[in-house]
């Protein structure tokens, strides 16, 4: 059985559907975010002021070279499926899907986080340019592709589950 990625640009909904989908089949969950931050013992706008955002890129490829666990679902940071290399790696271990959201919606959710060092740095049209930039990146990295607009979670993560079991 292969790893399920979820990618896509912040605020698109990959943590909380990571953790629907957990609930929903049991297969072990884990959030890179999450991870990096607990081997880092650090937050992420810590590792970005501290080290810069090129040492988290680093650590994100090392997660993907090195994480152990084989069959679970992965919810990736939103600059995880950029990097070529990144792509590669999570296409030979598993299901990529992109999760597809207006910038409407995503910079509703976004917008007033400080948890997200990216969204603290731009304006609204620096943010808007980025997904713009980034997401013939996700579509190229992905097997599938989720829209998600007027979805809820449980729906986005039934609809993920239909196509994990026909491509399985
Ligand atoms: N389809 C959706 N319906 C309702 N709320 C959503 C949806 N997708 C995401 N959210 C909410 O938006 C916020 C950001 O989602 P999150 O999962 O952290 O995004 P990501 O991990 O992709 O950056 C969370 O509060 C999440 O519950
Ligand atoms: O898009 C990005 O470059 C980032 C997205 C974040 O994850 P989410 O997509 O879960 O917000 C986190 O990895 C970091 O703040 C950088
Ligand atoms: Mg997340």
């Amino acid at each position: 059985m292969k790893r399920i990625y979820l990618v896509g640009f912040m605020g698109c909904g990959k943590s909380a559907i990571g953790k629907r989908l957990h609930t929903l089949t049991g297969i072990p969950f884990f959030d890179m975010d999450h991870e990096i931050s607990e081997q880092m013992q650090m937050t992420i706008p810590e590792i970005f002021d501290q080290y810069g955002e090129l040492y988290f890129r680093q650590l994100e490829t090392e997660f993907l070279e090195k994480f152990p666990e084989e069959y679970c679902i992965v919810a990736t940071g939103g600059g995880v499926a950029v990097k070529e290399e990144n792509i590669q790696l999570m296409r030979e271990s598993g299901i990529v899907f992109f999760l597809n959201a207006s910038f409407r919606d995503i910079w509703r959710r976004i917008s007033t986080d400080v948890n997200r060092p990216i969204v603290q740095q731009s304006s609204r049209q620096e943010l808007e340019a980025l997904y713009k930039k980034r997401k013939p990146k996700y579509l190229h990295s992905a097997h599938f592709t989720v829209e998600t607009t007027g979805k809820s979670l449980t729906d986005i993560a039934e609809y993920i589950i239909f196509q994990i079991e026909r491509y399985q």
